[in-house]
């Protein structure tokens, strides 16, 4: 399956922060977004999930051109947003089956360490745990396409590693979009980059690429 967005400009009031941009996403692979704070890389994610409107785009799966505004409702394109969206008041097993029914809530409560904390209120958890349980309840739904706000910020390194494991394990079946300014984490599981910058795109090979373009500085650099 393959996801394209072609034409797309985005402007708030005056100010223009997506310009004439295309995008593509191949069930497979991972195609990461680097930018600059405040570049356009939340609003990209928002517009294709359908939660946000373009002022020009065309979105197409397979070929076949969706309707932004059905995009959320079609099943199609999964969501993990920037900031968390778990009920804090909730213990981690009673949310699992309100996300999944039976069996399918196995991928949940037998991924590696969701038994350490399963018993916890959400709003007890740590960030770490927080965001590989989004991860999993975002990631296992059967929507073929993905789009992934910032999954590493502000992770400590276990439980990069597990979300990027997990990332990795789901890759086969799903077009997975990330955004995230981890850029070592996110250029080792991607398969394509681009960075965006004044609106438009600009392919990325490496961490050296990034650098030329002006998104790491000499001193980020090592
Ligand atoms: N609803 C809005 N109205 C007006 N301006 C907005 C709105 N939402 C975002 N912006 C502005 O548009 C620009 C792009 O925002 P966006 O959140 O997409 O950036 P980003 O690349 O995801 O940044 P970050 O790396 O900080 O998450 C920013 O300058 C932001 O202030």
């Amino acid at each position: 399956m393959k996801l394209r967005i072609e034409g797309l400009n985005k402007s708030y009031g005056n100010n223009g922060i997506i310009s004439n941009l295309s995008v593509q996403c191949e069930k497979g692979e991972i195609v990461s977004v680097f930018g600059r704070n405040g570049c356009g890389k939340s609003t990209l994610l928002k517009i294709i999930f359908g939660s946000l409107k373009a002022d020009q785009m065309t979105l197409t799966i397979d070929e076949k051109e969706i309707n932004p505004k059905k995009s959320r409702s079609s099943q199609l394109i999964g969501y993990l947003p920037q900031s968390s969206f778990l009920p804090k008041e909730l213990n981690v097993r009673n949310l699992i089956p309100m996300c999944y029914r039976g069996d399918e809530q196995d991928k949940i409560f037998y991924a590696p360490r969701v038994s350490t904390f399963e018993n916890k209120k959400i709003g007890y958890l740590s960030q770490g745990e927080v965001r590989y349980l989004e991860s999993l309840i975002v990631g296992n739904l059967k929507h073929p396409f993905l789009l992934l706000d910032e999954p590493f910020s502000m992770i400590e390194p276990l439980y990069k590693e597990l979300i990027k494991e997990f990332y990795l394990n789901i890759k086969p079946n799903k077009g997975i979009i990330i955004t995230d300014h981890n850029y070592n984490d996110v250029l080792e599981i991607s398969n394509r980059s681009f960075l965006l910058q004044k609106g438009h795109k600009i392919a990325i090979n490496d961490k050296n690429c990034l650098k030329e373009n002006g998104y790491l500085t000499s001193s980020d650099y090592n």
